[in-house]
């Protein structure tokens, strides 16, 4: 286990805000990931006082505290990002700091450098003048590829070439130099309390990652908890007027029960490779995420009644990509995702989240995501295509994952 003397003195922190050190961090070339917990009020920030993030296998239990991002295509292994836990802070609902965790003390050139450049960031740059965005709707060019490939996908699966993919696509938007990162975290973080929410600054990569994802992949509390969950099938959770239609009112129709019930089974199926019986298994429900509703189970173990630490970093190499973001069976669906997609995935689909921070370690699946590259914001959404799929309605779908961000953050733009 990591054993590291952690600075917990406010002192040179006290006043400072979240975008504030946000932009320090960015502007001095260090890694950072601003992020908030499902039903949580609390935001944490994460600074890594180096160059780059780090590159290692995610063997959760031997980690020190940190933020992993993970892309979708792994190549069989790859390393995954690991930002350093250098500095991490807690802030309050009223954005006060309530905790600094600062491995490397306060008398630290970089640290020192750090709070200097938050302090002089004057939270008066923050442009009075909002830009205004009208979202475009309508079809758009890869709309007819994407309802192609989807077709493509539903001929595969009637010839048993695998029996669910998720088909994914892009929505690129510009975005202007007023934009303000963090600012749009916490629009985020208010819109949608029930997600996890992040904001990520890859400086090496020049891009910045801003999420709202439902799905937890991975999570071990300092308790010995490991929760998983499947997520799958989608409706609109809104009618026509605006209002939220009732949870108890959701119907289900069989399509969305299969293709969540694959991503269920595809977990079970990990659990049993690992002979692990003592899971319980809570669901399917209805869960809210945004503006759409989807069908949710929950596992959970008790890892320190099994001893059996390292369950986390087991699942998490068995259970990613799960067949809520590649498909069932996995090998075949992968292998039709790189042949036909079309582009590369990035983080989008990948994990992120913190490890081992204060014990806890929560990675999600990097769903509802947008990424900031060269002045192009880059949105990301995917369907889960079955044999009953209707390509029209894979691609609407995929528009009001879409829109789980850009309702919230286009003013922002
Ligand atoms: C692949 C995505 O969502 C997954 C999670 C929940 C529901 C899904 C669906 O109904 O297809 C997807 O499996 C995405 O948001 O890009």
């Amino acid at each position: 286990m990591f054993s590291v003397q952690t600075d917990t003195r406010l002192s040179l922190f006290e006043g400072l805000q979240p975008n504030e050190l946000w932009k320090a961090s960015k502007e001095l070339g260090f890694p950072a990931a601003l992020w908030k917990l499902p039903f949580s009020n609390e935001v944490k920030l994460l600074i890594s006082l180096r160059e780059g993030a780090r590159k290692c296998q995610p063997e959760l239990d031997k980690l020190s505290p940190g933020f992993l991002m993970a892309a979708f295509d792994r190549n069989g292994g790859d390393d995954v990002l690991f930002l350093e836990g250098d500095i991490i802070l807690s802030f309050a609902e009223d954005l006060s700091i309530r905790q600094v965790e600062n491995a490397l003390g306060e008398e630290h050139p970089d640290v020192q450098k750090l709070v200097s450049l938050a302090e002089s960031v004057s939270a008066d740059t923050v442009s009075k003048t909002p830009v205004h965005y009208t979202v475009p709707g309508g079809a758009s060019g890869s709309r007819e590829r994407y309802e192609r490939i989807v077709a493509l996908a539903v001929a595969a699966i009637k010839q048993n070439h695998f029996k669910k993919v998720v088909l994914s696509r892009t929505k690129d938007l510009p975005y202007s130099d007023h934009f303000q990162p963090a600012r749009a975290f916490y629009k985020l973080a208010k819109a949608y309390p029930h997600a996890f929410v992040s904001l990520v600054s890859l400086p090496e990569q020049n891009e910045m990652w801003l999420g709202a994802s439902p799905e937890a992949l991975v999570q071990q509390t300092s308790d010995g908890i490991f929760r998983t969950m499947s997520l799958a099938g989608t409706q609109k959770a809104r009618n026509d007027a605006g209002d939220l239609i009732p949870r108890f009112d959701i119907r289900w129709g069989e399509k969305e029960i299969g293709e969540q019930a694959l991503v269920s089974r595809y977990i079970v199926e990990c659990f049993k490779k690992i002979r692990l019986r003592e899971y319980t298994e809570t669901g399917p429900r209805t869960t809210l995420a945004g503006n759409l509703y989807h069908l949710r189970t929950d596992f959970e173990v008790d890892t320190r009644a099994l001893n059996f630490p390292e369950l986390a970093s087991v699942m998490l190499s068995l259970l990613h990509p799960t067949s809520a973001i590649c498909g069932v069976p996995k090998a075949p669906s992968l292998d039709f995702l790189r042949k036909v997609e079309g582009y590369d995935r990035s983080f989008y689909s990948g994990f992120l989240g913190p490890a081992q921070v204060s014990g806890d370690t929560h990675l999600f699946v990097n769903l509802r995501t947008v990424r900031f590259k060269d002045g192009v914001a880059t949105f990301f959404a995917g369907a889960g295509i079955t044999e009953d799929s209707v390509p029209e309605r894979e691609w609407e779908e995929t528009e009001l994952k879409c829109e789980t961000l850009l309702k919230v953050i286009a003013t922002e733009l």
